[in-house]
């Protein structure tokens, strides 16, 4: 499809006029207002199965140009929802060296220094993400806040790799791990409703859920994380740095939040 950028004139500001969803209905990320939340009892903690991943397993580190990603082998997958959604990928985004707000969701306009997304489609109706990414039930996102903290070695697994995959479309298999690790401890508290993919084609096909609790990673982690990567290719003389990957929050129009915590 059409290139688009996070600033600039391909910035997110003119992704419609080449992905129409963009400037349309249902779009993320959002604002966690507290006036939007309602709180529902329903809600179970979120069970993921098959994430403790055995180290003789690879998998494909990249550099897509607007994110490190990390290819997720299918037989993972989010067994608490309606349908089975097996996992895809994982990637981030991020601000800068020195803006530590680079979350694409926010909670009362609070931005957190980053967000991981672990990204599955609904195995039980579709055969893979790409038949899965344009159906309104096709794809569930598990959102993840990042804070600056404790340094965490369960990151650490991949972000030692980084440096092999600077440039854009670059790609190196790493050794597989506990992926269950680089989620919040407790999986009971989220933000869940009905969105979008937060870039193009920003097809509506998200059911999200955001967890309450950030993970932390360390200063010098976040940092190898937001100066390591280029979105331009190897061979270009010109640089360009891959840095404030977020879409900013787009209006919640009359959407609920649902909430499976009370205080
Ligand atoms: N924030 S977000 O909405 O979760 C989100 C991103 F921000 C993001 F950058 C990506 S991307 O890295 O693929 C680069 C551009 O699509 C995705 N990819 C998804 C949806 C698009 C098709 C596809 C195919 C295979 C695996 C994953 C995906 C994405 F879902
Ligand atoms: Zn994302």
């Amino acid at each position: 499809g059409a290139k688009w950028s996070y600033n600039g004139p391909d910035g997110e500001h003119n992704w419609s006029s080449n992905y129409p969803f963009c400037g349309g209905a249902f779009q993320s990320p959002i604002d966690f207002q507290t006036h939007l939340l309602r709180y529902d009892s329903n809600l179970p903690p979120i069970q993921v199965q098959n994430y403790n991943l055995s180290t003789n397993e690879q998998l494909t580190l990249s550099n897509n140009g607007h994110s490190v990603q990390l290819s997720l082998p299918s037989h993972m997958y989010i067994s608490s929802l309606p349908h089975r959604y097996s996992a895809a990928q994982l990637h981030f985004h991020w601000g800068s060296y020195n803006l530590l707000t680079g979350s694409e969701h926010t909670v009362n306009g609070k931005q957190f220094a980053g967000e991981m997304h672990v990204v599955h489609f609904n195995s039980d109706k579709y055969p893979n993400i790409s038949m899965a990414v344009d159906k309104h039930d096709g794809l569930a996102v598990l959102g993840v806040f990042i804070e600056i903290g404790e340094f965490n070695p369960a990151f650490e697994k991949f972000f030692k790799y980084m440096n092999g995959i600077k440039y854009r479309n670059q790609k190196i298999q790493v050794p597989a791990f506990n992926i269950r690790a680089l989620l919040p401890a407790h999986l009971d508290e989220y933000y869940r409703y009905d969105g979008s993919l937060t870039t193009p084609p920003c097809y509506p096909s998200v059911l999200w859920t955001v967890f309450r609790r950030p993970v932390t990673i360390s200063r010098k982690q976040f940092l190898a994380l937001a100066t390591a990567l280029y979105a331009s290719y190897a061979q270009e003389s010109a640089t360009v740095p891959l840095h404030g990957n977020y879409r900013k929050p787009q209006l919640a129009d009359n959407r609920v939040v649902l909430v499976s915590f009370k205080d």
